[in-house]
C-alpha cells in the first residue's frame, strides 16, 4: 500500500488560495444546512489537557458531493505569557472515501487560519450593512491577520482598526499585514462607528459590549469556543439577530450562545440556500465555531493542487 503523502505548512500556504476556497466553502455550508443529510459531521469532540491549560479537538467530516473524507485534529492552549509556538496547531488526515485509505497528512494550522477567515468573509458578504466603510478587528493574533487579509481583499473598507491586549502583539500585527491599519488603544475606540466587527481574541469574559456597537453593524464572533468562555455581552447577544455555523455546535460549545440564552435565528448555510433571510439592515452576529467540513473541503483543494503539480 502506498504511504500517505506529507504536505507541509509552507506548501499549504502556497496552494490554498482564497479565490478557490471561498466558493467551495459557501457550497459546503449550504449543503450542510440543506436538511438532506448531504454532509456527515458530528459535533467536535474536545478533551481538556488541564495540566497545561489546553484542549484537543477531533473534527471528522464526510461529503458525498465533494467526495471527501477527512479528520482535523486541533490542539489549542490558553497562555498568559507570549510564546513563539502558535496557540492553535492542527493536522488534517485525508482519506480515500471509497476504501478508507489514508492519502495525505497535511498541516492543518494554515488551513484553520484561512478557512475560518474565509467563512467570516462569507457571513459578512451576506450580513454586512449595505454601506460598510469601517472594519474593526478585536484581537491581534493569527486569526486577526488572516481576517485582515481576506476582508481587505474581498471588501472595500475605507478604514481598518485593530485593538489588541498587548502592545507587542499589536505591533507584530501592524508589521505583518500588507496595508494600512489604525491601532486603537481601547476596545471602545476601535468599535465606535464600525460597520463590521471581527472578534478573534482568546478572551473568556466579554470584551465587546452592546452599548458601543453601531445599530445595523455586523459582528463575526470567532473566539470563545468553550461553553464557559465569552467575547460578547448578554445584551448584544440577545438584541442582535443571531446566525451560527451549526446549531448543534453552538448549543454545545458557545458560551456566548448558551450563557446569554440568545435565540439562534439561522445557520449561515440556510442563508446561502435562500431558506432564511440575511437581515443586513439589523445588527447581526455570526457565531463561528469552526466545522470539520470546512477543513475537509480545504484539504481536498490542497491535495488536488499538490497532485496536479506532481
Ligand atoms: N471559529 C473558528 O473556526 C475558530 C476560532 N478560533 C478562535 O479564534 C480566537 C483567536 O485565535 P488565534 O488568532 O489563533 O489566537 P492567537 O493566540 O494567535 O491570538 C489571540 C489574541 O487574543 C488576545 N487575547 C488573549 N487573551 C485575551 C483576553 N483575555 N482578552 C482579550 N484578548 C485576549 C491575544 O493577545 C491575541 O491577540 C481564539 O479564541 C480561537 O480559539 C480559532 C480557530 C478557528
Ligand atoms: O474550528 C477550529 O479549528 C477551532 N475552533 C475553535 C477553536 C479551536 C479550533
Amino acid at each position: 500500500m502506498a504511504m500517505p503523502v506529507l504536505i507541509s505548512a509552507e506548501t499549504v500556504e502556497k496552494l490554498l488560495q482564497y479565490g478557490e476556497l471561498v466558493p467551495r466553502l459557501e457550497v459546503a455550508l449550504g449543503k450542510f444546512s440543506s436538511g438532506k443529510g448531504e454532509i456527515v459531521q458530528p459535533v467536535r469532540s474536545v478533551l481538556a489537557i488541564e495540566k497545561y491549560n489546553g484542549y484537543l479537538g477531533v473534527m471528522p467530516a464526510y461529503s458525498a458531493h465533494d467526495d471527501v473524507l477527512a479528520t482535523k485534529i486541533v490542539a489549542f492552549y490558553q497562555r498568559d505569557q507570549p510564546s513563539s509556538i502558535p496557540a492553535h496547531q492542527a493536522s488534517v488526515l485525508l482519506f480515500d472515501p471509497e476504501h478508507g485509505t489514508l492519502k495525505a497528512v497535511m498541516d492543518g494550522t494554515v488551513i484553520t487560519e484561512k478557512r475560518t477567515a474565509a467563512v467570516s468573509a462569507i457571513a459578512t458578504k451576506f450580513l454586512k450593512p449595505v454601506q460598510a466603510d469601517v472594519l474593526c478587528i478585536l484581537g491581534s493574533g493569527v486569526q486577526a491577520v488572516s481576517h485582515y487579509e481576506i476582508f481587505t481583499e474581498m471588501f472595500s473598507f475605507k478604514e481598518v482598526r485593530v485593538w489588541g491586549r498587548t502592545k507587542e502583539n499589536v505591533d507584530r500585527f501592524a508589521q505583518t499585514v500588507r496595508g494600512p491599519v489604525r491601532v486603537c488603544s481601547s476596545v471602545k475606540e476601535a468599535v465606535l462607528g464600525a460597520d463590521v466587527i471581527v472578534t478573534v481574541t482568546m478572551a473568556t469574559e466579554p470584551v465587546l459590549f452592546a452599548e458601543w456597537v453601531k445599530p445595523g453593524a455586523h459582528i463575526n464572533a470567532v473566539g470563545a469556543c468553550r461553553p464557559d468562555w465569552r467575547e460578547l455581552d448578554d445584551t448584544l447577544m440577545k438584541s442582535a439577530v443571531l446566525y451560527v455555523d451549526t446549531r448543534e455546535g453552538a448549543m454545545k460549545e458557545s458560551g456566548d450562545v448558551i450563557l446569554s440564552g440568545a435565540e439562534i435565528f439561522a445557520e449561515l448555510g440556510e442563508v446561502v440556500n435562500g431558506d432564511k433571510p440575511a437581515l443586513h439592515e439589523k445588527t447581526t452576529v455570526f457565531k463561528s465555531l469552526g466545522m470539520g467540513i470546512q477543513d475537509a473541503v480545504a484539504a481536498k483543494l490542497v491535495f488536488d493542487s499538490w497532485n496536479a503539480q506532481q
